[in-house]
């Protein structure tokens, strides 16, 4: 007879065959370097392989006697859990990750009782966050799960998240048992197996983000939990940057040489999640400009920021956004924009050429004394922003707005350490007080750092002392 092991093996090496499991050096979606890369998505089109995957589950689980129903974490795993129901015979339920808009507006779809036990089905958990979102509609609805079977535990803090939200994981695999199988039938060699170890060692999840629910007001919740929540892929990158390198510090690099704007980048590149340019203020602009830009961004690992404030016609944005010598939409990932012309600004960046991943700040309020804009104006801009999820990275605004949107991203700018004001209207606050007072998530300071003898070390204690600001935020 066949034992579990074997089978399991087996499994593990269609697994590779079929390229649902790769070894080499892969971006995530947040922008960091990986050496495995599992899409699991892939199995859909295996169906004898995804049979399988339903045995070996059901296997491994044992006796479903205690369970009512079965949910599947949307969306990679809702055909796993579909082939679970139908050989176990355990009803499932199916969990949508938007309402809809219309009709019964239901989260969860199929049929429950209050008190059901549900298990919940994943295809891989790194840190667990998305079983715990699906936990979370479920329990809302008074059904109990405290259990969940995945395919593939990436061994990177997950299962002990999860066991601090009370829910025991059964994985069919380690990332550790599968490479051990791989190896052992030379589907991958030594050196990938000790690549992928150092890997897992180095990227621990701290147990303690997921302890708080991801409905709490932004300002309670730490960067890496919002990286889950961000809707736009630049939003989620950012706070992966902010959380990995530890600043949430923008310097707007107001210079208006070339070769000035160079060295601010690299001076200050250590310290900064954000290089926020007005490149239209550079006097000696050349397109050459913006490849050693984006080498240096890549190198120190943050993200260009173009602050353009687009507020024209749609036609006229989408063509200061992708034509002209700036030719913004090819290397800024972020860009701001007004809302006073309305949608039209949003759906030409939405829609222009350019890079892929984009994100937009819209402006909800200003720093500068005198501003014409009022409550009415900071609340229809709010109002615009939810109706572009997935393009609006965040706001610019200068007093905690949107509290209950953790996804989005406050920065704010007028902060200095030695002035409170310029001679033509700026207005500027202290780090401590842009962070614990006005909201701020990302500060952006500007001549504070670039006027500065040693515009490195002017970075370094902004950064600190924005940090530590943030840090006793998350401890109130
Ligand atoms: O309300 C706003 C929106 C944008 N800014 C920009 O931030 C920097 C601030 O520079 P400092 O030298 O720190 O004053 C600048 O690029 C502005 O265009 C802002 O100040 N206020």
């Amino acid at each position: 007879m066949v034992s579990f092991d074997d089978k399991l093996k087996a499994f593990s090496i269609e697994l590779f065959k079929i390229n649902a499991v790769k070894f080499g050096e892969f971006k995530t979606k947040v922008g960091l370097m990986t050496p495995v890369y599992c899409d699991l998505r892939i199995i859909v089109s295996y169906p004898k392989l995804m049979e399988r995957l339903a045995d070996l589950l059901i296997e491994y689980f044992g006796t479903f006697k205690d369970i009512d129903i079965i949910c599947g974490v949307p969306y990679t795993a809702l055909p796993i859990a579909t082939a679970v129901s139908i050989k176990s015979s355990i009803p499932m339920v199916m969990r949508r990750k938007e309402a809809k808009d219309y009709g019964t507006k239901k989260l969860i779809e199929g049929v429950y009782n209050e008190g059901d036990k549900c298990l919940i089905i994943e295809d891989v958990v790194t840190s667990g966050s998305s079983i715990l979102e699906t936990v979370k509609d479920l329990t809302d609805l008074g059904i109990k799960c405290n259990e969940t079977i995945v395919l593939l535990n990436r061994e990177q803090g997950g299962a002990k998240i999860l066991e601090n939200n009370g829910i025991v994981m059964h994985a069919l695999l380690t990332l550790t048992k599968l490479m051990e199988f791989l190896r052992e039938d030379k589907c991958i060699n030594d050196k990938t197996v000790e690549q992928v170890r150092d890997y897992i060692a180095s990227t621990q999840v701290d147990p303690s983000i997921l302890l708080k629910t991801p409905s709490e007001d932004r300002l309670t919740l730490s960067f890496l939990t919002r990286t889950n929540l961000a809707k736009n892929p630049v939003a989620a990158e950012l706070f992966q940057i902010m959380a990995t390198k530890q600043t949430n510090l923008c310097v707007a690099a107001d210079l208006t040489i070339s070769t000035d704007i160079l060295n601010l980048a690299e001076q200050v590149g250590p310290y900064i999640c954000v290089f926020k340019t007005h490149i239209d203020i550079i006097e000696d602009f050349h397109p050459n400009l913006l490849k050693p830009l984006q080498e240096i961004a890549e190198r120190h690992n943050f993200i260009l920021f173009e602050d353009r404030k687009f507020a024209d016609i749609g036609k006229t944005v989408e063509l200061q956004y992708s034509k002209g010598i700036y030719q913004v939409s090819s290397w800024a990932k972020l860009v701001t924009a007004h809302s006073i012309t309305g949608k039209g600004v949003l759906d030409a960046i939405k829609e222009s050429v350019g890079l892929e991943k984009r994100g937009v700040f819209l402006l909800a309020e200003t720093s500068a004394a005198g501003s014409l804009i009022n409550e009415n104006y900071t609340e229809a801009t709010l109002t615009l922003a939810e109706q572009y999820p997935e393009l609006i990275a965040g706001i610019v605004c200068q007093s905690p707005l949107f509290l209950q949107t953790p996804g989005l991203i406050q920065l704010t700018p007028g902060v200095q350490l030695e002035a409170k004001s310029d001679n033509l209207g700026q207005q500027y606050n202290s780090p401590e007080s842009v962070i614990l007072e006005k909201g701020a998530d990302v500060a952006v300071v500007g001549r504070g750092i670039t006027k500065s003898a040693k515009p490195e070390i002017a970075a370094e204690k902004y950064k600190n002392l924005l940090w530590a600001a943030y840090s006793k935020r998350l401890q109130k």
